[in-house]
């Protein structure tokens, strides 16, 4: 049985303080010198200052109290330990065991998972190795230059987020490139300047049957053999030996890469208690290796290690996943915030908000919990996000004089990868200037008065108030490295994984994807123009695909 999270004293209590709640934050800086110690908190090498949300020491000791009713620290105990936590779909929850150390033990099911994870990162690494040291060879004997990774939702988010995020550690001639969508323009515009004598396809899917992917990586069969038969490099005879060298796999399902052609030596296994969102430290982030190398990837691996332990032993006042966790759960159940703004000042990180969003809504948009019982509260609050300083001059008007409130997390790093200087101005300090500005904007607005006394013209004093009192939370971190990154990482994860248990949903299956993937099989022959399938369809879509048919050319 989940726990109703309104059946709590906790809950009710929350809501008492909700009715009648309050907060000027000018007021409580100008009264509480502690009010920014107490309220910032170290997570290995993240610091997170939560002084600017709308918090009091009493709503924090209520929300804490609402984590012990609802058992968050039983259930995160259950999820370390290896429990089958995903009930709809009967797993275990162990993406954290990804990382555990070598050596560790962990046994689920009469399996030493921890010993099966650094087998299988042994390959990988063994696998990059030759990829980056030219030992692994193209056809015609030529090394890789392109790596070209075809995945969708988990396969593809997270490698091509944080390859992206850590470009300045990715190795000299070495591209990744990442094909995820069914529009055939993504594989087009991805390999039609590549030479298929030195480009490597990743084909990386959990389950090896999603559709976007297989077909993707038929595309990219086809290219591969039509450019080397053109050239006279490939006949019928050596098809094989081109696929051998040209495409791996990674997948749970090492029987379907089988099937597909891929010899099982060049594919690398993970575990169906990883979910697809959870699953970028897996063999999926196989590209990220390649690009990074394996001992850049063990600091990535180590920095989700560092937030684990964190998130595993820290007592519950300092525990930031937590603390975080439970501070949207406030904001979304009790003051009424439907969606949440995340705000890298890091421009490496301008795919962390599209990550996160998989990360986040893909686990926590559910209304059943996970005994099949309705939430009739909210969950899963929508994030989004682009990078600062880019936000600033799109959507931030909203969030500083909108009707909405949107918590906001800004996220920024000491050390710029790349000091340039615009004369005397250190450019990074141009840019941490925003994240600070902005976060004091929100927080602390501009008064009428303030307004006025800038003489401003009477009938325009309204337009130019800053309500102040719109909630952040900063993270700083003293630099974007494979360690941080994965402290990044994985402070989100369980930042989900506490909103998921407070609100008793299963954070791990995603049951919603599948309707929309059955009707686009059945729709198929209608698209195709098979009259019966449609007939068979109502009105509305019938309509959308004449259309279709009468103008596609
Ligand atoms: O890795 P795959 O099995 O190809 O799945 C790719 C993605 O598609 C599914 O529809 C799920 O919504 C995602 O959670 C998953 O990451």
């Amino acid at each position: 049985m989940s726990i109703d999270p309104t059946t709590t004293t906790a809950w009710q209590a929350l809501q008492d303080l909700a009715d009648v709640f309050t907060i000027d934050l000018r007021e409580e800086f100008d009264n509480d010198d502690n009010r920014v110690a107490d309220f910032t908190a170290r997570a290995s090498d993240l610091y997170v200052d939560m002084s600017k949300s709308l918090l009091t020491r009493e709503v924090r000791d209520a929300l804490l109290s609402l984590a012990a009713e609802c058992k968050v620290e039983e259930y995160r105990d259950a999820m370390f330990a290896g429990d089958k936590i995903n009930v709809t779909e009967g797993r275990s929850v162990l993406h954290t065991a990804l990382r555990r150390k070598q050596g560790d033990t962990l046994t689920v099911d009469g399996q030493d998972v921890i010993g099966d994870v650094h087998a299988e990162l042994d390959k990988v690494y063994d696998f990059a190795n030759r990829v980056r040291s030219g030992q692994w060879r193209g056809i015609t004997g030529k090394p890789i230059t392109h790596v070209v990774n075809i995945g969708i939702g988990g396969s593809d988010l997270g490698p091509k987020m944080a390859y992206e995020a850590l470009k300045p550690y990715v190795q000299d001639g070495l591209e990744c490139r990442f094909v995820s969508n069914i529009d055939p323009s993504d594989i087009y515009e991805n390999t039609v300047d590549l030479d298929a004598e030195t480009t490597l396809f990743i084909i990386a899917s959990k389950t090896f049957t999603t559709l976007e992917t297989l077909t993707n990586a038929r595309l990219a069969r086809t290219w591969l053999l039509d450019q080397l038969r053109d050239q006279g490099i490939v006949t019928e005879d050596s098809e094989s030996e081109a696929i051998a060298k040209h495409f791996v796999a990674v997948s749970t399902a090492l029987d379907k890469v089988a099937e597909f052609g891929i010899d099982p030596d060049n594919a690398f296994g993970f575990w169906d208690w990883v979910g697809g969102r959870y699953s970028v430290d897996s063999a999926i982030g196989t590209s990220l290796v390649v690009a990074i190398g394996p001992e850049n990837f063990a600091e990535f691996l180590a920095g989700f290690r560092a937030i684990d332990e964190h998130f595993a032993n820290e007592p519950a006042e300092g525990n930031v996943p937590l603390l975080l966790g439970l501070l949207n759960v406030w904001y979304v159940n009790f003051l009424g915030a439907e969606s949440h703004a995340v705000l890298p000042y890091v421009q490496y990180l301008h795919r962390f908000p599209a990550y996160m969003q998989q990360l986040t809504m893909e686990s926590n948009g559910k209304s059943v919990r996970s005994d099949g019982s309705y939430t009739e509260y909210d969950t899963g609050e929508i994030f989004w996000g682009e990078p600062g300083t880019n936000g600033q001059h799109a959507f931030y008007q909203l969030i500083h004089q909108g009707t909405r409130l949107i918590p906001c997390d800004f996220i920024a790093v000491a050390n710029p990868a790349h000091g340039l200087k615009d004369g005397e101005t250190d450019v990074h300090e141009l840019l941490l200037a925003n994240f600070f500005a902005q976060t004091k904007a929100l927080a602390f607005g501009k008064t009428e008065e303030e307004v006025r006394a800038e003489g401003t013209e009477e009938k325009i004093v309204p337009a130019r108030i800053f309500e102040g009192n719109k909630p952040s939370t900063s993270i700083m971190a003293p630099e974007l490295s494979p360690k941080v990154l994965g402290e990044l990482i994985a402070l989100y994860e369980h930042i989900t994984f506490v909103e998921g248990a407070v609100w008793g949903i299963d954070s791990f299956d995603q049951w919603g994807v599948e309707l929309g993937k059955q009707l686009a099989k059945d729709l198929t022959p209608a698209v195709a123009g098979d009259e019966k399938a449609l007939r068979e369809t109502d009105a509305s879509t019938r309509a959308l695909i004449d259309y279709y048919r009468n103008e596609r050319e």
